[in-house]
């Protein structure tokens, strides 16, 4: 049975249930329960703390993890990614007081406080800064107004908290992290791990996809096709009016609304754009 860890609170919890669900696997009903049996895939999976989850799977004692990338790293457990999930994207840096125009090198003796011991450690190594690592669990920055650290390293979404604490960031980002589905370095990946990352695969692709359908004037297919290459080539069908055609395509959700308008601009009919919940290319 394939065992996988799942965070079990904290920003990744629902995202990653959601996607599991969609993916078709048994999820928690009580996000008090810690285990969950999906017979009908066979798989077991593990609600753990985001934090402990790459230590689970580093130590082989679980097979598959959803964690952050950023833990990971910090976590220093012999992990690999074998997929980024399309959530969870964060920044990892420094930060300080006021507008904070600091550099690395003004660290130099300074207060830094953290979450994430391991990842600052070492980047101030990395840089040839001594500074003293203040080792907090959560709400870090806070902590500069009650005076325990000169600066912090922290994660960073919208910046909104940074902001409402009066903190800027600086310096380079230490690490840039999303959700990733990690495995246990250099182990080869079972055929029922190999399932379980392609049905995630499946969904963090149609994630960046919508689905194009239109009607076209024959004559204007070569010009429409040149828009809508498809992943291999687009449908064609026949409409019972002979001089259209239906056109169906998949467009990156990014580029959706410029081709649309290109479509538009070339005489193409009633455009509609759907989203796809799952596919295998
Ligand atoms: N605001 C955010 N936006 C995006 N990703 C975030 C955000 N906050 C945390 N993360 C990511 O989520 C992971 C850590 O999750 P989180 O901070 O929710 O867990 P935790 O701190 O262990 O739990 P809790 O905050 O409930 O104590 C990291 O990978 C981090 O990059
Ligand atoms: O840039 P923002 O969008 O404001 O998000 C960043 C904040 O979100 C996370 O906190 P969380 O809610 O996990 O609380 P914690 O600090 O107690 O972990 C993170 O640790 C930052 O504090
Ligand atoms: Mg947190």
């Amino acid at each position: 049975m394939l065992r996988v860890a799942v965070p079990n609170k904290g920003t990744l919890s629902e995202p990653a249930a959601e996607m599991l669900r969609e993916a078709g696997y048994r999820q928690r009903s009580d996000s008090r329960d810690l285990t969950v049996l999906d017979p009908a895939n066979d798989v077991e999976f593990f609600f753990l703390r985001p934090k402990d989850i790459a230590i689970y799977v580093g130590s082989g004692e679980l097979d598959l993890g959803i964690t952050g990338r950023d833990l990971t790293a910090d976590s220093g457990a012999p992990v690999s990614e074998v997929l980024g999930l399309g959530f969870g994207y964060s920044t990892f840096r420094y930060a300080g007081p006021g507008a904070a125009d600091w550099s690395i090198g003004d660290l130099e003796g300074k207060r830094i406080a953290t979450a994430y011991q391991n990842l600052v450690l070492a980047d101030l190594e990395r840089n040839g800064v001594s500074a003293e690592v203040i080792r907090l669990d959560g709400a870090v920055e806070i902590s500069v107004q009650l005076g325990v650290a000169d600066a912090i390293a922290d994660v960073v979404g919208s910046g909104r908290t940074l902001r409402q604490h009066g903190l800027s960031p600086f310096g380079d980002v230490i690490c840039a992290s999303e959700a990733v589905l990690i495995q246990r370095a250099g182990q080869p990946t079972s055929t029922a791990a190999k399932q379980l990352a392609n049905r995630l695969q499946g969904i963090v692709f149609a994630q960046q996809y919508l689905m194009l359908d239109y009607d076209c004037p024959k004559a204007l297919l070569d010009q429409a096709t040149a828009i809508t290459p498809g992943l291999e080539s687009p449908t064609v069908a026949p409409l019972a009016d002979p001089e259209w055609v239906a056109v169906r395509a998949m467009v990156l959700r990014t580029k959706a609304n410029p081709v649309m308008d290109a479509l538009v601009g070339i005489g193409a009919k009633a455009i509609l754009a759907s989203d796809i919940r799952t596919c295998r290319l």
